[in-house]
């Protein structure tokens, strides 16, 4: 393979001139410029990552310590944050742990070891013996993706969540659903609970109560959104109207529908969140809450850059705001007012 002393031999300049040219840190004259890329193209010469790391001590790569990249949402963040990367011209190294504190600490271990320029932690569950790992990498630039409160190590996003349950009940509410039920996704989880925790608001902001049975605690996975909605089918009473705390959820909520000969919306509306990039062919296609996925890969990138680049020392949080979509699986209750 092809040296960089074989690229300045053959350009007839010296070693310094090549590496200015290829990392564009000093003028070169133009002709000069120009024999030094015949010299690479014509030799095939790749410059050596490392030798540029350790001169210019970056590595231009970003850790992105993650659950898993398994459901839709976490694969749709993942994909845009790497497309993020790549636009900045950064390589991303994905390392889902699973929720497994030892692979978690491997996982950083690498990570530092790798000298990563900085990382991004989606973990969905923050334990305290994982936050004091992380903790313990406060020296890498770090920003949590999925924590939603201000923390005094790291950089975070506030998804607010609350505000997105609040939204899909207060819609079902105001299309005149009282009888409304929940399949949540796990309320260990912060977008989990926060969602919950909004859909419980705007019942009682609507001094709207329900029976417990209507309230079933489950986890981000369409299996359970089906067993929640064959539990709701058997409940005593069946709701008019059920907000759903993931579209995964939503997606095994209206299988179980349909296998039972339930007609959504007509004879149960059924809301999701996440927007997810299939709910348009679910099937009634689904009415749902917008997390922004796009916006929170941008936006945790830009801000880690500008804790790499700009050095910056003080935490940083900033907000997403979830917005609703309309498609064709809420239909109108029984105590709409015309
Ligand atoms: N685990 C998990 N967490 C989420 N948070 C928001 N959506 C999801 C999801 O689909 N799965």
């Amino acid at each position: 393979m092809a040296t960089i002393k074989d690229v300045a031999k053959h350009a007839g300049v010296s070693t310094t001139t090549v590496s200015h040219v290829i990392n564009k840190t000093r003028f070169v004259a133009e002709d000069t410029k120009a024999a030094v890329w015949a010299a690479i193209k014509q030799l095939n010469y790749s410059p050596s990552a490392v030798a540029r790391s350790l001169k210019v001590n970056n590595t231009k790569t970003i850790g992105l310590l993650a659950a898993s990249s398994g459901s839709p949402y976490f694969a749709e963040v993942i994909q845009a944050v790497e497309a993020a990367c790549y636009k900045k011209g950064y390589t991303l190294i994905l390392c889902n742990a699973q929720n497994n504190l030892e692979k978690q600490e491997a996982y950083l271990a690498m990570l530092a070891q790798k000298r990563v320029d900085g990382m991004l932690v989606m973990c969905s569950e923050y334990p305290t013996p994982l936050l004091n790992m992380l903790q313990n990498y406060h020296n890498i630039p770090m920003m949590v993706m999925d924590w939603g409160k201000h923390s005094d190590f790291t950089d975070n996003i506030e998804d607010n969540g609350f505000h997105g349950g609040y939204l899909a009940t207060r819609y079902l509410i105001d299309r005149g659903h009282r009888e409304i039920a929940t399949i949540t996704g796990q309320l260990n989880e912060h977008t989990g609970r926060e969602r919950h925790k909004g859909f419980l608001h705007a019942l009682k902001e609507a001094k709207i109560t329900i029976p417990d049975e209507w309230v079933i605690e489950a986890d981000f996975h369409p299996h359970e959104g089906y067993e929640g909605m064959m539990k709701l089918l058997a409940a005593s009473k069946r709701p008019t109207a059920l907000f759903c705390g993931g579209d995964v959820i939503a997606m095994g909520a209206l299988c179980a529908a349909g296998e039972m000969g339930i007609r959504v919306p007509e004879d149960i509306s059924v809301i999701g969140y996440d927007n997810i990039r299939n709910t348009r062919f679910f099937n009634p296609p689904l009415t749902t809450i917008q997390q922004p996925k796009e916006t929170l890969a941008e936006m945790a990138l830009d801000m880690l850059l500008d804790k790499i680049i700009n050095k910056r020392e003080t935490y940083n949080s900033i907000e997403l705001h979830p917005e609703l979509v309309e498609r064709n699986s809420v239909t109108d209750g029984p105590f709409l007012k015309k």
